[in-house]
């Protein structure tokens, strides 16, 4: 039997920027296979995107932000969900009662959303995308006989630590109080890791918190995916991804970016912020002489060592852009820079709370990236061909700097030595930008971001994993029916 209407998937983000930008990629890469897609954002992140656009609306107006999506052949819808709590709700001040909504409340929500477009969404609802980071995607799938896919905005070497949570857990490195410093050798697909490379919350000594139960619940929830779909490259990645896909089906069909990379005008309005342009003063800048620094969309780091940061930039005489985000340091209090440090930097600095950074680091004056390692940074950085000086925060950034510096080689670590001073950063920065076309590292950068490149090309692995998880799903949904 073979169904002539369109598959349909509705696609739940998270309230996270750096989430909501691959999702929206990923609901573009399926519409353009033939996908109707129901898009789903959250409230907080309507208003967000709504905001950051100026548009002069009220919280209940929706713009639609796939609009020109559909006017250029699309089909894809846009629905907005309520996480459980009011829009005025300040998540990063009350991240434990978040996280317990996320949980319990949200998945309510879900249901009377989902519920509505079973009973009457036409071509009917046969498919459910939801990032893997929620805790109810299998049930509801399950209620509704949905297809459920499991989306993973991060590299598939950490998708196998939270996988193996069990094999951690086991072996005392996950969930136990001993410090033990061994290299972990077990997990199928990982030769080696450290545990200072494992992702933060995996090093937490307190795992009764919400986190604790969230990542707990992710990881069954891996398992209950029918299939999942990775933003990384099988060429950088295989062997994790290899070791797998011995259990389910996961494809790897990153990077997710805007459609046509050369403008980074998308069809689609993603940034959650503002966005501050850079380009007319970049253009004023001999080429690769500015250091882009910007450490991601919220995690905030210790006010010592962005101090220590903004000293070092000062002494490295470089140019360069600084996303200084109000939050930097701290949720309740806006960072402020050291007396003096604006006036010194004029010439030669820009200061922002935040850009298009897809602009930034594809300008020809940028020569090096300071990067907190999130994921799409990194991949938008290797695209681009850009170096990276390695700052990890928190979360999967310790496993990217890992990739980065110690597999990839494409990247130099900030914190050798602990702590971080001004002296190391202007030590590192120099190095970083005065890297020559022939040394090691910008060599191996050519290797990995060709490695990317082949990857998005017309029969590159990501593009053909993308048709072969069409294919699988159109046999499931068949199955299921
Ligand atoms: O001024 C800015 C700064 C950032 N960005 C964009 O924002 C995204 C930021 O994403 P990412 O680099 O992944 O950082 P985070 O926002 O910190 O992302 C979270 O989500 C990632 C993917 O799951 C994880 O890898 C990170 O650790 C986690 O903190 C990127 O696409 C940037 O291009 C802008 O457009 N303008």
């Amino acid at each position: 039997m073979t169904t002539q209407k369109p598959l349909h998937a509705v696609v739940f983000t998270l309230s996270l920027q750096g989430h909501v930008i691959p999702s929206i990629h990923l609901a573009i890469k399926l519409a353009s296979k033939g996908f109707t897609i129901t898009f789903v954002n959250t409230e907080v992140n309507h208003r967000d995107i709504t905001k950051s656009l100026c548009r002069n609306t009220s919280q209940n107006d929706v713009v639609d932000i796939f609009s020109a999506a559909r006017e250029a052949g699309l089909d894809i819808r846009y629905r907005t969900v309520s996480v459980g709590f009011p829009i005025s709700f300040d998540r990063k001040l009350n991240n434990e009662q978040f996280l317990e909504g996320h949980v319990h409340v949200f998945p309510a929500h879900v249901d009377e959303l989902v519920r509505d477009l079973v009973d009457s969404a036409d071509p009917p609802l046969t498919c459910l995308v939801a990032d893997s980071f929620f805790g109810w995607q299998s049930a509801i799938a399950k209620k509704y006989n949905l297809v459920y896919v499991s989306f993973w905005t991060e590299p598939a070497l950490v998708f196998s630590l939270f996988y193996h949570l069990d094999l951690l857990q086991i072996n005392g490195h996950y969930a136990s109080h001993d410090n033990r410093e061994d290299t972990i050798e077990y997990i199928p697909g990982i030769k080696a890791i450290e545990l200072k490379d494992l992702v933060s919350f995996l090093q937490d000594t307190d795992f009764s918190t919400s986190m604790h139960r969230l990542i707990s619940m992710t990881s069954k929830e891996m398992k209950s995916a029918d299939f999942i779909l990775c933003n990384t490259v099988h060429e950088l990645e295989f062997e994790p991804i290899l070791a797998i896909q011995e259990q389910q089906p996961m494809y790897a069909i990153g990077p997710l970016f805007p459609s046509g990379l050369s403008n980074s005008k998308t069809l689609v309005p993603t940034s959650l912020k503002p966005e501050f342009d850079c380009t007319q003063w970049l253009n004023t800048k001999p080429q690769g002489s500015v250091l882009y620094v910007s450490f991601g969309s919220f995690i905030p780091c210790e006010k010592k060592k962005i101090d220590e940061i903004a000293h070092g930039l000062l002494l490295s005489k470089i140019n360069f852009i600084w996303v200084l985000r109000g939050d930097a340091v701290s949720y309740e209090e806006p960072y402020v820079l050291p007396s003096g440090f604006e006036d010194e930097i004029k010439d030669r600095a820009l200061i922002v709370t935040w850009t298009n950074q897809i602009d930034v680091i594809s300008h020809s004056a940028i020569g090096g990236f300071l990067t907190h390692c999130g994921w799409n940074s990194t991949l938008e950085s290797i695209w681009y061909g850009v170096l990276m000086l390695c700052f990890p925060l928190k979360a999967d950034q310790l496993t990217i700097r890992k990739l980065l510096v110690d597999d990839w080689r494409i990247g130099v670590n900030l914190c050798d030595k602990k702590p971080l001073t001004r002296f190391e950063v202007a030590e590192k920065v120099n190095v970083l930008m005065s890297t020559k076309l022939d040394d090691k590292l910008r060599k191996e950068m050519i290797k990995v971001r060709q490695i990317l490149k082949n990857a998005l090309a017309e029969n590159g692995s990501s593009e053909r994993n993308l048709c072969q998880f069409v294919s699988d799903l159109k046999n499931k949904i068949i199955e299921k029916v």
